[in-house]
């Protein structure tokens, strides 16, 4: 099980067992409108780091975006599969196409 996975989990599992004390369970208890007030500003954040010299606060504003992000799939009730799912066939077909046009370039 890879980090994204293991923590969706963590997140979902927040959600269906909120603990005292856990952000992630504040966060369900605020709801989908707090939840996307958030993603909003985490994607903000990642953009003012990306304008600045610093890999290590590009990665840190990174993370939050992809947790806060992971949040919302949770209370959307999404699984972390379909995204993925929807990468492969993505993948798939960028791949399929270019072994299509392959024989035509080679023309
Ligand atoms: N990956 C994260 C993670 N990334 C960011 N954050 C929180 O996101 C918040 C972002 O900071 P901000 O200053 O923008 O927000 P804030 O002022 O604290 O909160 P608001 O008042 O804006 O709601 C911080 O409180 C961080 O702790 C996270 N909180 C939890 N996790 C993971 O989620 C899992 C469950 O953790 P708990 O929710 O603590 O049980 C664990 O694996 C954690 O590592």
């Amino acid at each position: 099980m890879n980090e994204f996975e293991n923590l969706y989990l963590t997140i979902k599992d927040r959600k269906q067992n909120p603990e005292a004390g856990s952000y992630t369970a504040y966060l369900f208890d605020k709801g989908l409108e707090k939840i996307l007030k958030k993603v909003g500003e985490e994607a903000c954040e990642v953009v003012i780091a990306a304008m600045k010299d610093d890999k290590s606060e590009q990665v840190n504003e990174v993370c939050d975006l992809m947790y806060h992000l992971m949040v919302l799939l949770a209370q959307l009730d999404i699984p972390l599969a379909d995204v993925c799912e929807e990468l492969g066939r993505r993948s798939a077909k960028t791949h399929n196409l270019k072994a299509e046009r392959k024989p035509i370039e080679k023309l």
